[in-house]
């Protein structure tokens, strides 16, 4: 793993990251994040034990790393403000922000970057991320393993070599977790609705989609035969899925997620300013 790795922005995403990493046995020591406000910084300090800075440029000074972890709107003040520190330093930027692609992100910070976007998602927070990277011709072999590592230690990654499919990995992992917890949130009103206590519900939900998972990823079978195999001819599952069906799930989902994708490029258009 890389020596020095400093995250600009301390919100959900970055935390995540950072839980994730030192939970696989990083030194907090190694690690530092960064945000305008102290009263921010004290929080994640105490819990997770990293150096905190406000000051952006301080932080990135020694860095071999720099993961940039600020909302994209205001990621080119962010950038312009680094500028300097990076040209001097020269370290492996990775972006995680949605839609902005790399080409902007290098030229805001000067150009000549070695950059890694990387698209991953919350769940990393428990060890169970999933990202999508994309290197630009500037990156090496060796910084593509540090990013590999970085991000493998939170869960699995999956390198891209046309950057534009990182848009599609947003739409399929990089938002999906809010997808699965919209289900169980509907699960668990519906179950209410069946006469259980809602606590009960969630923890049988939650549990559900976890074995699951836990199956569909263990299992030589594709998920349309382990769905098969839930339903009895004639029995409960079959009327469940032929509902879901008919009202055209799978349609609502293809849609979402080219809404997902669609949104992550006008972004990308509106502050790139291309
Ligand atoms: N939340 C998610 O599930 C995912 C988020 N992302 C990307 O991660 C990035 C961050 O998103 P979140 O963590 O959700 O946002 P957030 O709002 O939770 O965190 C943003 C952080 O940036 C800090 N910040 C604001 N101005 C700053 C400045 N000038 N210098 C340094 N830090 C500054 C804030 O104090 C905060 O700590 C976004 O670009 C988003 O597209 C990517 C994948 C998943
Ligand atoms: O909603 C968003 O824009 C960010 C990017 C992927 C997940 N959250």
């Amino acid at each position: 793993m890389a020596n020095k790795i400093t995250f600009i922005g301390a919100g959900n995403m970055a935390s995540a990251i950072i839980g994730g990493l030192i939970d696989s046995g990083v030194e907090p020591s190694t690690l530092t994040a960064t945000a305008p406000k102290e009263s921010e910084l004290a929080a994640i300090k105490q819990r997770l034990g990293i150096n905190t800075d406000t000051d952006n440029n301080a932080a990135v000074a020694d860095a071999d790393v720099v993961v940039l972890a600020v909302k994209p709107q205001i990621m080119r003040t962010v950038c312009e403000a680094l500028r300097d520190s990076v040209q001097r330093q020269h370290p492996l930027i990775i972006s995680i922000a949605a839609g902005l692609d790399a080409d902007t992100i290098d030229q805001w910070l000067g150009g000549q970057n070695a950059m890694v976007r990387c698209m991953p998602n919350t769940p990393s927070l428990v060890g169970y991320g999933a990202s999508g990277l994309y290197a630009n011709a500037k990156v090496s072999d060796a910084q593509r393993d540090v990013a590999t590592q970085l991000m493998e230690a939170v869960g699995i990654v999956e390198w891209v070599e046309e950057e534009a499919l990182l848009d599609a990995v947003t739409a399929v992992s990089g938002s999906a977790p809010a997808y699965f917890f919209l289900m169980f949130e509907a699960m668990e009103e519906a179950a209410v609705k069946l006469g259980l206590p809602a606590a009960t519900a969630r923890r049988l939900a939650i549990q559900t989609a976890l074995g699951a998972a836990t199956m569909a990823q263990q299992s030589d079978k594709d998920p349309a035969t382990l769905k098969q195999n839930v339903m009895s001819p004639g029995g409960t599952t079959e009327r469940a899925i032929q509902h879901m069906e008919e009202a055209q799930l799978r349609t609502t989902i293809a849609d979402a997620m080219q809404a997902c994708a669609d949104r992550a490029q006008a972004m990308a258009k509106e502050l790139s300013g291309k």
